[in-house]
């Protein structure tokens, strides 16, 4: 079993909870360029930022059953299923509370996954790694691969999308956001500026079929020179590096350009920035566990 019924595992709730406050953590993060926040919706005209947090909080359910499937079912095609079943289901959840709009598919499909694995896991990377062999496993029931934006995209320009960096044990969140998240702390930043410069560094590198489908190859070159001209000019915490982003702000919404898998990378980084892994006990806890053997 993932937690396996170790009473040092985060319980179902708490991971949903930290889940769904990654989202809300994310959507209120601002200025994100070209991404919903505070202000308005970005590149999107369907969206702002009540429709994000009530979007979020429905899906709070959805990944209290994921984390409770997986305390139940070891890592298998079973659990697997159980997840597919459960990602669907909050597609439609999603669906129903923003009447139609796609709000959270991607953010969904990766902490659906960190959620599950988190549970049994003795840090972030191990939970990405689960996530990955999770991911990895075939879903008999799987949406058709015919129909998605991100399909069509893949065909056209390769590249492997939101279940390639599932598969790959998310090396953007794990080799990428994280690390820039706790250097921009460690060197003083206030907390919004390191996860807007974590967001951006993702931004630079990510594939994102969001802005492949919107923008073709032309946009993304767009989103990831434009990013990484902000951290280039110091950040979004320098006065030449905020000006960049205001610039790139402006440029991805006049051309509809949303970086949505940036967005997503970013809610699974602060979700496993926020999990209490069992290493990160504090000296007293380690000694109630350590009493209760
Ligand atoms: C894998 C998913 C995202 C479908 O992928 P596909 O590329 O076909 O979908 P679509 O284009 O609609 O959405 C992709 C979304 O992922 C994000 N994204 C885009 N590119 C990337 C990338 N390179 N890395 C990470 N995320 C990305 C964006 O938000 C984008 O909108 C997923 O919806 C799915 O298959 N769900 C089935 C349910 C399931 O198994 N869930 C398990 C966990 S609960
Ligand atoms: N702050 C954010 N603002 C907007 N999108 C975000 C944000 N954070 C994450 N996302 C992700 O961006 C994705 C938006 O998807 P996208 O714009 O491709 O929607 P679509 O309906 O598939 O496409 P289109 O609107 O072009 O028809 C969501 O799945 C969501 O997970």
């Amino acid at each position: 079993m993932i937690a396996g019924g170790d009473a040092r595992a985060p319980s179902a709730t708490l991971l949903a909870d930290l889940a769904v406050r990654a989202l809300h953590e994310e959507a209120r993060l601002g200025p994100k360029p070209g991404l919903v926040d505070h202000r308005g919706g970005g590149a999107h005209d369907d969206m702002d930022l009540p429709l994000l947090l009530a979007s979020a909080e429905a899906l709070r359910p959805v990944f209290r059953s994921a984390a409770d499937a997986a305390s139940r079912t070891a890592i298998g095609v079973g659990l697997r299923e159980e997840l597919g079943r459960l990602g669907r289901t909050g597609d439609q959840v999603m669906l129903r509370v923003t009447r139609g709009v796609n709000t959270h598919r991607g953010a969904l499909w990766a902490l659906g996954l960190l959620v599950a694995a988190a549970g049994g896991s003795r840090d972030e990377r191990e939970a990405a790694c689960r996530a990955a062999r999770l991911a990895a496993l075939p879903d008999r029931h799987g949406p058709a691969r015919t129909v998605s934006h991100g399909e069509r995209v893949r065909r056209r320009y390769g590249g492997c999308g939101a279940r390639g960096e599932a598969e790959a044990a998310f090396p953007h969140v794990i080799g990428v956001a994280l690390p820039r998240l706790r250097r921009a702390r460690a060197a003083g930043l206030a907390e919004d500026l390191a996860r807007l410069d974590a967001l951006l560094e993702v931004m630079s590198l990510l594939d994102d079929t969001c802005v492949l489908h919107r923008g073709g190859l032309g946009g993304l070159r767009v989103v990831q020179r434009g990013a990484a001209r902000v951290l280039g000019e110091g950040g979004a915490g320098t006065e030449s590096g905020r000006a960049a982003l205001m610039e790139l702000d402006e440029r991805l919404r006049a051309h509809r350009l949303s970086p949505g898998g940036s967005g997503d990378l970013l809610a699974a980084a602060l979700f496993l920035d926020m999990v209490p892994w069992p290493e990160h006990l504090t000296e007293a806890e380690r000694g109630m566990v350590a009493c209760r053997r």
